[in-house]
């Protein structure tokens, strides 16, 4: 049964899931409106339950191929390049249990995800337990397939698109930046990366901490199985529990199964906690458990499983801050604390923007079909006095949104002055839009691939806003306008510094 919760467009939400458990699905919006490129092996020998499947996939952009049995969907799995596998339980000859087996040895970076119509929830243990990406009850719910399917996919290109440090090569995502910061963090990585410790990876939001979550991975010695990433801030805190440790089945209303949580899921593999500054203090304290000894509890469960996981953090938030606040525990935080990478805020690396620059233009020009892009001198000295609150992201987006515009032209000064004031107006008073219309707007983005996730978006936005409007009041006196936000002044400088608002006094 699926709920589908609709804010605005396609949004995706809430859902009872096949194990019984209430489920965030993705956080993200309908494939329909996302389009996934990619290229799906279905394995089914019902000719009419893999035509639906492959009818919900096409619909949505992907390349979809179909075998009829477990022999030859392994053998195309192995010869061809996929970035996902969907394979039925019942198979005449090799089984899908074989098929997950099989591939999850040789093919450990290619998710397989198990699909059956038998209402034995031993079958999804077994197969998530035995390599599976994740399992699909029959029939199939088409919005719930191509939300898997689209995890899926973003996770196999997590793990199998190389991340090169410091060089470019096609078909690969590049860290680039030569500035003495950057020497740091790609020293700090290749010494963490082999050891099996557990590294907390800090920075601003969109300065590159998921690149080096999985430039970590990929260079560590458990490269040859999976990663597992895990958005603590995308799912609901009440959901996070189960999502991580699983449950017994009738462990709460509706736990109609067991459920293997993502812990187990990443035994003997790694497991990337994104935003964990975002984690209850209850999930906070249950985590330090893990780290400490090694072994879980499902959710109602009373056996401790053992689990072997290479753990990699990370948060743009200020956890010292947090402890302050009693939002964060400060045991937990000095076992985070022990190995960290902090990847430094653009603006002070300001000599890696001419890189990132031709780095992303290069890309995007090629996305785009054009011959070559171009950028006046002027224009790139001007992005380097920016402040850059979005970091790398933002200034992707900006050199993205730049290459549209003039279709082959010289990007100038001004092309970038009126796209950065665009992107950074004071929405809610000055651009003259109301409430519903920037939250329209937002969402766009994100369905656009713009910026990644609403929420968070909204509430930069709306905080910058906030923010700006207070500093502009009390013309730019600190601690008038820290009164007035309710904030401690510590706290408004370190915001206002995120937001690269400045024209302040203390
Ligand atoms: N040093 C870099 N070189 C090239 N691209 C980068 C670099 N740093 C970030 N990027 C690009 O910027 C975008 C944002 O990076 P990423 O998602 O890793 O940021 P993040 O720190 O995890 O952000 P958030 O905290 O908001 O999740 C990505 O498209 C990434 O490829």
């Amino acid at each position: 049964m699926v709920y589908h919760l609709h804010v605005g467009m396609e949004w995706r939400g809430w859902q009872i899931d096949r194990f019984g458990g209430m489920r965030w699905l993705s956080g993200r919006f309908s494939d329909l409106a996302m389009k996934l490129k990619a290229r799906i092996l279905i394995i089914d020998a019902s000719e009419h339950d893999a035509k639906v499947a492959a009818d919900a996939l096409r619909e949505v952009g992907a390349e979809v191929e179909v075998a009829e049995d477990g022999e030859e969907g392994l053998e195309m799995a192995l010869k061809e390049p996929f970035d996902a596998v969907i394979t039925e339980y019942r198979l005449p000859g090799v089984g899908g249990l074989q098929v997950i087996a099989a591939l999850h040895v040789r093919k450990p970076r290619l998710p397989v995800v198990l699909t059956t119509g038998m209402r034995d929830g031993d079958v999804a243990i077994r197969a998530i337990k035995g390599g599976a990406y994740d399992f699909l009850p029959k029939p199939l719910d088409v919005e719930e397939l191509r939300s898997v399917v689209d995890e899926a996919v973003s996770a196999a290109r997590q793990m199998a698109k190389p991340v090169e440090i410091g060089k470019v090569k096609q078909e690969s995502d590049s860290l680039i930046g030569k500035s003495r910061a950057m020497a740091r963090v790609y020293r700090e990585l290749a010494k963490m990366a082999s050891t099996p410790v557990t590294v907390l990876i800090r920075g601003d939001t969109g300065t590159g901490k998921e690149l080096i979550a999985r430039a970590l991975y990929q260079h560590g010695h458990r490269a040859h199985k999976p990663f597992i990433a895990v958005n603590c801030a995308a799912i609901p805190e009440h959901l996070l529990e189960s999502e991580l440790f699983g449950h017994e089945k009738g462990a709460f209303t509706g736990a109609v199964s067991t459920r293997i949580g993502r812990f187990e899921q990443a035994h003997h593999a790694t497991l990337f906690l994104d935003e964990i500054g975002d984690m209850d203090m209850t999930l906070q304290a249950k985590l330090l458990r893990v780290l400490q000894e090694r072994r879980i509890q499902r959710v109602g469960g009373r056996e401790d499983i053992p689990v072997d996981v290479r753990f990699i953090a990370a948060t743009h938030r200020n956890l010292e801050e947090m402890i302050r606040k009693g939002e964060f525990r400060e045991d937990l935080y000095y076992r985070l604390n022990v190995a960290t990478i902090t990847l430094p805020p653009l603006r002070e690396r300001t000599g890696d923007v001419p890189l990132l620059v031709d780095y992303f233009l290069a890309r995007y020009a090629e996305d785009f079909g054009q011959d070559k892009a171009s950028i006046a001198t002027q224009a790139v000295e001007y992005l380097e006095r920016q402040p850059w609150p979005g970091n790398v992201r933002q200034l992707q987006n900006i050199l993205r949104k730049a290459l549209l515009k003039k279709r082959g032209y010289t990007i100038m000064e001004d092309d970038l002055r009126e796209l950065l004031a665009e992107s950074s107006a004071p929405v809610f008073q000055g651009g003259g839009e109301s409430f519903a219309e920037v939250t329209r707007k937002v969402l766009q983005q994100a369905m656009d691939g713009e910026i990644q996730g609403a929420y968070a978006e909204m509430q930069r936005l709306m905080e910058q806003e906030l923010l700006g409007a207070a500093i502009e009041l009390s013309h730019g006196n600190k601690a008038k306008a820290a009164r007035w936000l309710g904030l401690s002044r510590l706290t408004l400088r370190e915001k206002l510094q995120q937001y690269g608002i400045d024209r302040t006094k203390d």
